[in-house]
């Protein structure tokens, strides 16, 4: 099966570098005149799904706002997912799963294994309990063409003292998560398949991206306060495989469809002009 930093590397290509996230926040529930329950997550996904799954390179759905209705929130992220596929986005989970290994496995078999009811094309992933335990997403990914997206520098202001902690060899702990993610991707054409996030509210990285050669997953813009101009700051010559991500930003131009694929044409033209700089 072909790869997915391949079928990202397309996807970016044919609809442009824009990854729009499904968060179904109670404020914008309410702003989308809808009840804060599950027909009301139902409706908020399905909507955005109708408006931009056509469209839009990589669909986000974050876990949480599914996981908090329970059995039944979870039956809409299924039909979310279902529904994503049939229009050509690819599904990146932002689930941030992550364990001891034996675990990972079964996270893996939930989100990577072709049979599960919840099978993405990538989800992201917590390294807290070391790179190495994330092994079984990384071995059923490659498998299956799926892709796994590691937290290295999150966009939150908080992540900083862990992330940028300096280990016994003088490197971030950000630093080590994206040198064994370089390692995994090595070789790997015109994309490896796993990625890293980075965060585009952090600025300077202190971090050397040459090597990584996968996917730049870089939320934070717009409602946390970056701009598409931060991306070139914070990923500098990686720019090209930086993936930019926008969740309230553009959803709160909904529930309108026509409005919700304007914000998110707004997005892809700004940060298709910083990409195309470099
Ligand atoms: O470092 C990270 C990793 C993940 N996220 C997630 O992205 C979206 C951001 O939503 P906005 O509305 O665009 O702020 C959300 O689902 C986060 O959980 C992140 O923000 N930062």
């Amino acid at each position: 099966m072909e790869s997915f930093g391949a079928r990202l590397h397309r996807a970016m290509d044919e609809r442009g570098p824009l990854c729009v996230g499904i968060d179904p926040h109670p404020e914008l529930l309410a702003r989308w005149g809808l009840a804060d329950d599950v027909d009301g997550l139902d409706r908020f996904a399905r909507t955005v799904v109708d408006a931009l799954g056509d469209r839009v390179a990589v669909v986000k759905p974050q876990s949480a706002f599914f996981e908090r209705f329970g059995s039944q929130g979870m039956a809409v992220l299924e039909s979310t997912i279902r529904q994503l596929r049939n229009l050509g986005s690819l599904v990146l989970l932002d689930a941030k799963r992550g364990d001891i290994g034996s675990t990972v496995r079964a996270y893996a078999s939930a989100y990577l294994d072709p049979s599960s009811s919840m099978y993405v094309d990538a989800v992201t992933a917590s390294p807290f309990l070391g790179v190495g335990s994330l092994a079984p997403m990384f071995e059923l990914a490659a498998e299956h063409g799926g892709g796994v997206f590691v937290l290295a520098l999150t966009s939150n202001p908080e992540g900083a003292s862990v992330q940028r902690a300096r280990g016994a060899d003088g490197r971030t702990v950000a630093q080590t998560v994206l040198d064994e993610i370089s390692q995994l991707n090595a070789g790997a054409e015109p994309l490896g398949s796993i990625g890293a996030v980075i965060g585009a509210t952090v600025g300077d990285t202190g971090c050397d991206l040459s090597a990584v050669n996968g996917p730049l997953l870089a939320p934070g813009l717009g409602a946390q306060g970056a701009t598409a101009a931060d991306l070139r700051v914070v990923f500098g010559s990686a720019v090209p495989a930086v993936l930019p991500a926008y969740s309230r930003e553009v959803l709160t131009a909904g529930p309108d469809p026509a409005a919700l694929r304007a914000a998110a044409e707004r997005a892809v033209a700004e940060c298709r002009a910083v990409l195309a700089l470099s």
